[in-house]
């Protein structure tokens, strides 16, 4: 009999817990396998622990309790991290704001020339390399945080809330740039949001976590194999998609306010 060939594992956590305070559990008992290939959202009311849960697999806070486990050494060539707000260096152009990463693993500027314009060129921002933050959207300025990530080429990103600040219009823009990025380049993504909208819309799962303490109480796989595009937005699956999420949101003690 054919066994089913499933994508390997690029982090897995395994009963977690972490205590910023004693007597405070920001996180108990949370279980996630990410793989290759997969965009999995984390969805919860502020406050659950989704931030903590990304800084974990970034290996930007340690485990109080339960282990991690990565397919791959060099977590910091390994991962791209974006912010809810996209922390450029203001004093720099948008080519040495991408640039930084390489900077930082000793690569000089001449020879990041290549890799940094095919970032640019990745979120559609190449005509925009010597133009400095000041001078873009709020939406461009997204983009450069996300070619920022991509620049060393990461197996996994890492999202946190990267679209939030941003008008509705701009965001479903990114979002599906987001999915094109993620086919072109086959990348592994996990990103945090509080919109039920854009993680059924964005993601092959979804994780839906509760509060107090911060713990996965579901996993939804909305509609998959289905093309996301403007049809998908206004179809009867994204509705009944979003119907369950949002039951299942609920039942994380979430108020219709967080959702
Ligand atoms: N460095 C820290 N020190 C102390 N407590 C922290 C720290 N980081 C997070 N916490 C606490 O851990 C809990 C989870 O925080 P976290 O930011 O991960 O939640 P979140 O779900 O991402 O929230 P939001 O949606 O509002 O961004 C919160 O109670 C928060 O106050």
């Amino acid at each position: 009999m054919l066994q089913e060939v499933k994508p390997r594992v690029l982090v897995s956590l395994r009963g977690v817990g972490k205590t910023f305070a004693p007597g405070g559990e920001a996180l108990a008992g949370v279980d996630l396998e990410v793989r290759a290939g997969e965009f999995v959202s984390l969805l919860g009311p502020s406050g659950c622990g989704k931030s903590t849960v990304l800084r974990l697999v970034a290996g930007l806070e340690t485990a109080s309790a339960g282990t991690i486990s990565r397919g791959f050494d060099d977590v910091g060539a390994a991962v791209g991290f974006v912010f809810q707000e996209p922390t450029l260096m203001p004093w720099a152009n948008v080519f040495d704001n991408v640039y930084l990463p390489l900077r930082l693993r000793g690569q000089t500027r001449a020879g990041a020339k290549t890799p940094v314009r095919e970032a640019l060129a990745l979120v559609g921002l190449s005509g925009s390399a010597e133009a400095f933050p000041r001078e873009l959207s709020g939406g461009m300025r997204m983009r450069v945080s996300i070619a920022r990530a991509l620049v060393l080429r990461p197996l996994l990103l890492l999202m946190d809330e990267p679209f939030a600040a941003l008008d509705e219009m701009t965001r479903s823009r990114l979002n599906d740039d987001l999915l094109r990025l993620q086919a072109e380049l086959g990348a592994t993504v996990v990103f945090v949001t509080h919109s039920v909208f854009e993680s059924v819309y964005l993601s092959s799962r979804i994780a839906v976590m509760g509060a107090n303490p911060g713990r996965i109480i579901a996993e939804i796989e909305p509609a998959g194999g289905v093309e996301r595009d403007e049809r998908f937005r206004l179809s009867a699956a994204y509705a009944r998609c979003c119907e369950k999420v949002s039951a299942a949101l609920r039942g994380s003690g979430a108020g219709e306010a967080s959702i």
